[in-house]
């Protein structure tokens, strides 16, 4: 790990209240986007929109606008984000002269085609224990250093179980997968407390220039790159306490992994030559589960070119909410 990178870079989210980054997102001229990625989150999504549109649109002004991301959900995710003040747009229907695959990177990677602010700051859309700081505070390092470039949350994680108390346990696939495979081949971000965090924010600038995996490996690619391209002091940190969100099966994590496992092999030269693995589990009794894991990798935004005359960058779902957002 680079001397001093820890103290210099690992802040908390107490250090800014949200009416000092106001002062500062003016003050620096800086817009901001919030894309929430969501696939099938009807239960969540809602209030997570509410919630941050009150507290980060009405009461503080620091965002210019809610988008969340509708990756393909066959439930109510768009009907009630929409009913809850964002801008919704279906990932299908973005740039659909670009193709479209399956996965969160995808619409972390086509937000970029619909929003417009100066920083996008991203947001899970499965949380269940979180405050409005997780987006706030991203921002405090972003707004106050112009050579921070991208910006992670870190917190205490929780796995509920249903056997036990819950423990502080959570975050097996960066326990196994991600903390490993920094350590071996980029152990200058190993003080990176959470890398897999879902909450992070990043200046356009930046992102346009990056490759995109379509699938979850979205986070540790954006890590790897920044600190490729940009040197690990374009990147910073923020505590926000704790978090709790649902969790996967070990079975779903397994193909995370894989998408990870292939970020890292392609970066050290070495990654998979098809867009698809098949991943092979077995079940009780031997049952085999195959899935076939994507393992694509959209090319930097900045080297897209407009949209075919004739053609939008993707219609917007009706039921938007009026408003600032
Ligand atoms: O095809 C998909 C799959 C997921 N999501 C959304 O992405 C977010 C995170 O997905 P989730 O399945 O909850 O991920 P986790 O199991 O929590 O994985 C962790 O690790 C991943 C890999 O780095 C990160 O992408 C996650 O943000 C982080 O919470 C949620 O809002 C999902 O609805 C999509 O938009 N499209
Ligand atoms: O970050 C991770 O490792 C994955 O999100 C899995 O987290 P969990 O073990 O808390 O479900």
């Amino acid at each position: 790990m680079n001397d001093g990178w820890f103290e210099r870079h690992t802040r908390h989210c107490t250090e800014w209240t949200p009416r000092h980054l106001v002062e500062l997102k003016r003050d620096t001229g800086t817009t901001v986007s919030l894309v929430v990625p969501a696939r099938d989150e009807e239960a969540t999504v809602g209030s997570i929109v509410s919630r941050v549109r009150e507290e980060l649109v009405e009461r503080f002004p620091l965002l210019d606008e809610i988008v969340v991301m509708d990756s393909d959900s066959t439930d109510a995710t768009a009907r009630e984000a929409a009913g809850a003040g964002a801008r919704v747009h279906r990932t299908v229907d973005v740039r659909p002269d670009l193709g479209h695959h399956r996965g969160k990177g995808e619409a972390l990677w086509k937000a970029q085609f619909v929003t417009h602010g100066d920083i996008l700051v991203f947001l899970d859309a499965d949380l269940v224990e979180w405050d409005t700081h997780f987006v706030s505070g991203l921002l405090g390092p972003l707004l106050e250093e112009p050579r921070v470039e991208l910006v992670k949350a870190f917190y205490d994680r929780v796995l509920d179980r249903e056997d036990a108390r819950p423990t502080h346990e959570g975050g097996r696939v960066t326990e196994l997968v991600a903390r490993p495979t920094i350590a071996l081949r980029w152990p200058e971000l190993s003080g990176i407390i959470q890398p897999l965090s879902g909450e992070w924010a990043i200046r356009r600038s930046l992102l346009r220039e990056l490759p995109v995996p379509v699938g979850y490996g979205v986070e540790l690619a954006t890590l790897v790159d920044t600190h490729l391209s940009r040197g690990v002091d374009a990147i910073a940190q923020v505590g926000m306490g704790r978090r709790g969100h649902h969790h996967q099966s070990l079975h779903g994590l397994g193909a995370m992994a894989t998408e990870l496992l292939a970020v890292a092999d392609r970066r050290a030269g070495a990654g998979p030559g098809a867009d698809t693995v098949e991943l092979h589990q077995y079940g009780t009794g031997g049952k085999t589960m195959t899935t076939e894991v994507g393992v694509v990798e959209r090319g930097p935004a900045s080297r897209v070119g407009p949209p075919p005359a004739g053609h939008g960058t993707g219609a917007q779902l009706a039921g938007e909410v009026a408003g600032r957002c």
